[in-house]
């Protein structure tokens, strides 16, 4: 199975394109006619380039408002496309897309259109090119892939074939069923998008916010099923049109891209096994059981706040690393694991992002397995210098640059804190915290698509909607991605201004990174009395957020009185109650959270959220007080 892409997927000019495009490893790229004609290189050279790349022209596209017309515009629409099929005979272009007309001029019926495609047809294979015919989702008079079809059908040319975009297909809710019957050798390519739903004008939506299979809410798999049913052998091509991706890193979307196209063909593969084209089996999706430990970077001073902050959070120090400056504390199921090594990764991300959280251990089934499923899927395997003794745990490199580690309990792994760490007797002050209940990651919105598509195509997740988050000086846009049994639960907020407490964060560490850790309690009140014992004074909640809050739920008075004491934050669903509770910031703008679910509720507290991050702004900088 040969990948493609669409140069208007990525940004830069041509050249840069193409490099980020081979560079992902495709196969093949379609040259969207744009940004060959905003290009300074000849067709000749053009062609040589994309050679030298190791790629093939796989589409030259668009060529619009072709069929329907009357004369004399029929006429001048054959010339036009004799000009580009000069153009493609110089690029090495085999064939082009012909999208359905948008023209007012453009007269409908199917027999008129097919007849048209026939002399094109005609035309193109004197000079041994192809054509192919999209039906726009917004086309004048053929908007369906049935009536595209259909009218390549009665034109009943071998050099005349149909083009399917899931975007136009899906948009429309077309049942991807209708194109199971359409023979394999009549489709000469397969243009691939996702998209998030959103009710919205058909070409606005896909010329703006289309993204890749898996980053979105269109079903693409079975989209891609029913095409893998026509036995069509031809290349998945990716064509999207997204605002962000065209300001983005070439070479990261690029990768997105070719990760999305493996994650989608994986699936297909499992789906349809009997006609799917072959492609080599990744080990399944991950379940991951539980979230084993986070790791921070530190410097020594710095390690010392982080020390006493899990002194007060009641963690106990439970060993020590026999060969590096690393130590464990623990509480309940958590393991926080300090790292102060000079060299390495560790101090590497020390240096780049200041104290962090840049590791973390996931528990899995089968940890080699883990890391073959996430290599096969382009992530960059992770591997540090082993002491003799030590165990070599598998590892990849997360979006931002951090390390995800994977271990398991039916190797050596299982016991990597007894073979790797002195255990130490210490006892802390137990604040009842039990495990992880999430971790919160931060990037910049621009790159949330990205982290998404990393977790989805490794992990068994779901992703929940897009959550608006107010922050006074902008809006942050929230994410969950967590597993059903709730063993991994992370919110990705993606800041879109560097002013909020989110995009202060990012500027502040240099990047993408865990903002918060939060913890699960059995009973957030006695947690919040053995905090205070401790010494640990939490964010301070506003009095005007408690008297919205028994006012908006109906609450009895003694109990928010309880909650505004301890300042607890409160929320409620259909299936039960959510508690928050904050640390105040340290380093630049990480916290802890901590959090007890009661019943089955479902959510993370989102709506206290726009109050706890006003809390955290006036406790980084506090309110200038007018002088008189
Ligand atoms: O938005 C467009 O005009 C456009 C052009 C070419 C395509 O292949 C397509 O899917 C959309
Ligand atoms: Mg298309």
């Amino acid at each position: 199975m040969k990948t493609s892409i669409a140069t208007v997927s990525i940004s830069g000019d041509l050249r840069e394109k193409l490099e980020a495009i081979a560079a992902a490893g495709f196969d093949g790229v379609e040259i969207f006619e744009n940004d060959f004609l905003a290009f300074d290189r000849s067709p000749a050279e053009v062609r040589g380039m994309v050679a030298d790349l190791g790629l093939e022209i796989t589409l030259f596209q668009p060529f619009r408002d072709f069929e329907g017309l009357p004369e004399p515009q029929r006429g001048q629409a054959f010339d036009r496309a004799e000009r580009k099929f000069d153009l493609m005979e110089e690029l090495g272009a085999p064939l082009v897309l012909v999208c359905s007309s948008v023209a007012p001029a453009a007269l409908g019926g199917i027999d008129r259109a097919a007849a048209d495609f026939r002399e094109l047809g005609e035309r193109a294979a004197k000079r041994g090119l192809k054509v192919g015919y999209e039906a726009l989702a917004w086309g004048r008079h053929v908007n369906d892939h049935r009536d595209s079809w259909e009218v390549v059908r009665r034109a009943d040319h071998p050099n005349v074939g149909l083009i399917l975009d899931s975007f136009h297909s899906l948009s429309r809710r077309i049942s991807s069923d209708t194109i199971r019957s359409i023979p394999g050798d009549k489709i000469f390519i397969v243009q691939l998008a996702d998209a998030p739903a959103l009710d919205m004008d058909l070409l606005y939506w896909s010329r703006h916010f289309r993204n890749m299979p898996g980053e979105g809410d269109l079903p693409v798999v079975d989209f891609a099923r029913a095409v893998a049913a026509t036995g069509y052998n031809g290349p998945l091509s990716l064509e999207i049109f997204n605002d962000q991706f065209r300001s983005g890193s070439p070479r990261t979307i690029a990768l997105d891209g070719h990760r999305s196209l493996i994650f989608l063909m994986d699936q297909v593969r499992e789906a349809e096994p009997a006609v799917a084209p072959k492609v080599p089996a990744l080990p399944p999706r991950v379940s991951v059981k539980g979230v084993s430990f986070v790791e921070f970077t530190a410097d020594e001073t710095e390690a010392d706040t982080l020390r006493a902050m899990l002194g007060k959070l009641g963690f106990a120090r439970t060993g020590k690393h026999k060969s590096k400056s690393v130590e464990r504390f623990s509480q309940g199921a958590i393991n926080i694991v300090v790292n102060t090594e000079r060299e390495g990764l560790a101090h590497a991300a020390y240096l780049t992002h200041g104290t962090s959280a840049y590791a973390m251990g996931l528990l899995v089934d089968d940890a080699q397995a883990t890391l073959a499923r996430a290599k096969a899927l382009d992530a960059q395997p992770f591997a540090q210098r082993v002491a003799p003794g030590e165990l070599a745990i598998p590892a990849v490199r997360g979006v931002g640059g951090g390390v995800i580690y994977f271990l398991d309990e039916h190797t050596d792994l299982k016991r990597v804190w007894d073979v790797e760490f002195e255990a130490e007797p210490g006892s802390g002050n137990d604040a009842g915290l039990m495990g992880f209940d999430h971790i919160a990651q931060t990037m910049n919105y621009e790159e949330m698509l990205t982290w998404i598509l990393f977790y989805r195509a490794i992990f068994v997740v779901d992703k929940g909607p897009m959550v608006d988050v107010v922050d006074p000086s902008g809006l942050v846009r929230s994410q969950v991605i967590e597993n059903s049994a709730g063993s991994l639960r992370l919110t990705l907020n993606g800041a879109e201004s560097h002013r909020t407490l989110a995009g202060h964060f990012i500027a502040e560490t240099f990047g993408s990174s865990v903002q918060h850790i939060a913890f699960s309690s059995a009973d957030i009140f006695a947690t919040a009395q053995a905090l205070k014992a401790n010494g640990l004074i939490p964010l301070q909640i506003s009095a005007n957020y408690y008297d919205d809050l028994q006012a908006r739920l109906s609450l009895d008075a003694d109990f928010v009185a309880r909650l505004a004491e301890c300042n607890i934050l409160y929320d409620r669903d259909a299936g039960g109650e959510f508690f928050q509770l904050y640390t105040p910031n340290f380093g630049e703008g990480f916290f802890f959270e901590i959090v007890e679910r009661r019943g089955r509720y479902a959510g993370y507290g989102a709506v206290n959220a726009p109050f706890r991050i006003a809390a955290q702004k006036r406790s980084i900088r506090p309110p200038t007080i007018p002088s008189k």
